[in-house]
């Protein structure tokens, strides 16, 4: 991306749904629904209603065969061009962050002008399969033609088979869950139970107060009548987190607990990105620029790296690239999968050694001031519906940079898999540098026809009865006072 070949690439901004935790409100809700719901945010934000984007990647990490080709799947359900093609790809947890990257790539390449990116997940709505044996059965009794092969194929049948098979929730090369690799590293790295609860307990506090400062509001689209994440707890003590039981290691060393750790959630963000030509065509406005990126995998299978240490790898590669300090940033987004995650990357950076000899840097990276990360909360407080994280991401620090005037931020994402994926954003002086801005996003969706309006309207009602929904009224307001 720093070859001045390159054209830039324009952040115009992002839309989310609230967050919720898994079985609560969202319980009626399928990647589809909220991946539209998304979608449509961004749509009606920019004023893209019947408009032919020339690219939409995004994915989620916890599929069902149904969701089929679940980009396109949600292009078609909002009232965006049915001629704008989409694509699913998935990277675990860096999904929505790694879906910008590669937008971006053919943004600054000149292959397209502008793109669509998103992620969702939920972990309400799993699939819970069959065991293969009983699957081929069905397969079997699919095919049969005679009443004397549909008994073949239950010959030797045993009811075990009905025993259901959720999700793999463990690394499929360790059998060991996120959890209990991030114990691991808290325990290498010597991270306290005291530091991680102070952690969480800042994420709380700062998300609760963007909710109330409203910082939220221009990002967080209300959706199946929830208005607000309802993961947030503002009430949250040291004392009730220093309570909580470890939840991944019961041996008396165990740090992380429910309080520490992201929650499952369920819940999905999108992004626009564009060409500064497009932007200008559109009349629309520059949130920051897209400046660099790197992803990187560590091994933690046969080596003896952490599982979740690659985005010290993939930041340290990129600063490197692009010439700049780990001091070089007004504000950084770190992704909270695990308290102990961060301030096991914060303090592999400060580490001689592991930057001499694991990254192969001449000496530490060094520090960076607190007070300028996660600043409006992060992943433990707000949650984390895996593939939505990068673009939840993307959007509040363009939108917070936007906020500043000016600015440069990291962007740091841990997956699954041992990988890292790691992005800049900047923001110019002039502001925006880009289209005129002058047609804000508000004013943008103010002119929609009324045409349009209800051709969208149409849509949104298709996509809302195809999800039996049980948005119950009662339910809904608690999450908006949550
Ligand atoms: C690359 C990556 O991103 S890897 C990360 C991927 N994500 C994961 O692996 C998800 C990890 N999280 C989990 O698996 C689960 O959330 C767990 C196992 C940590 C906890 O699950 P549960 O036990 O169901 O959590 P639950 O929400 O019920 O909380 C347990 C208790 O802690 C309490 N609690 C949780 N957070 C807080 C808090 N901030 N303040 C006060 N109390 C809290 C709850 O109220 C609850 O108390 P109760 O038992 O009295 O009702």
């Amino acid at each position: 991306m720093p070859d001045n070949n390159l054209r830039r690439i324009a952040i115009v901004g992002g839309s989310r749904i609230p967050f919720c935790r898994s079985g609560s409100l969202y319980a009626d809700q399928s990647n589809l629904d909220m991946l539209t719901a998304a979608f449509q945010g961004v749509v009606d934000r920019y004023n893209l209603s019947g408009k032919k984007l020339d690219q939409v990647i995004a994915g989620a990490v916890t599929t069902h065969s149904k969701d089929w080709n679940l980009a396109r799947e949600a292009v078609l359900s909002t009232d965006l061009s049915p001629l704008t093609p989409a694509v699913t790809m998935q990277q675990a947890c860096g999904t929505s962050l790694q879906a910008a990257l590669l937008a971006g790539s053919q943004i600054a390449s000149g292959e397209i002008e502008c793109a669509l990116v998103g992620g969702t997940d939920t972990t309400s709505d799993v699939p819970i399969v069959f065991k293969r044996r009983f699957a081929q059965r069905l397969m079997k009794l699919n095919k049969a033609k005679t009443f004397g092969q549909r008994l073949k194929a239950f010959k030797g049948f045993s009811f075990s088979e009905l025993a259901p098979q959720p999700p793999r929730n463990s690394e499929p090369r360790t059998g060991l869950s996120m959890g209990q690799h991030c114990e691991r590293m808290a325990q290498e790295w010597n991270i306290t139970r005291k530091e991680q609860d102070e952690l969480a307990l800042e994420s709380h506090r700062k998300a609760a107060e963007a909710w109330d400062a409203g910082f939220f509001d221009d990002l967080v689209r209300p959706h199946n009548g929830v208005i607000r994440d309802n993961i947030v707890r503002p009430d949250s003590t040291l004392e009730k987190l220093a309570s909580l039981r470890p939840a991944f290691d019961r041996s008396g060393k165990g740090s992380l607990t429910a309080g520490n750790s992201t929650t499952l959630s369920d819940g999905s963000a999108a992004v626009l990105l564009a060409s500064e030509d497009w932007v200008r065509e559109h009349d629309l406005p520059v949130l920051a620029w897209l400046t660099h990126s790197r992803t990187a995998a560590v091994d933690y299978v046969d080596g003896d790296e952490g599982l979740l240490m690659a985005p010290t790898v993939a930041v340290a590669e990129m600063l490197q690239r692009a010439g700049l300090g780990l001091q070089d940033f007004d504000f950084y987004e770190i992704h909270e999968a695990f308290a102990a995650q961060v301030l096991c990357t914060l303090k592999a950076w400060e580490s001689e050694s592991y930057c001499t000899e694991r990254l192969g840097l001449d000496g530490p990276l060094g520090s960076i001031d607190r007070s300028r990360m996660n600043v409006h909360g992060g992943s433990v407080a707000i949650g984390h519906p895996f593939a939505a994280t990068g673009a939840r991401i993307v959007g509040t620090l363009a939108h917070v940079l936007e906020k500043a005037g000016s600015g440069r931020g990291l962007i740091s994402i841990c997956t699954a898999g041992g990988m890292g994926v790691a992005a800049i954003l900047e923001r110019d002086n002039n502001g925006s540098g880009g289209g005129s801005g002058k047609k804000t996003a508000k004013k943008a969706a103010g002119k929609k026809s009324s045409k349009k309006k209800s051709a969208a309207k149409a849509t949104r009602k298709k996509t809302a009865q195809k999800s039996e929904t049980a948005a119950g009224g009662g339910e809904s307001t608690a999450s908006g006072e949550s």
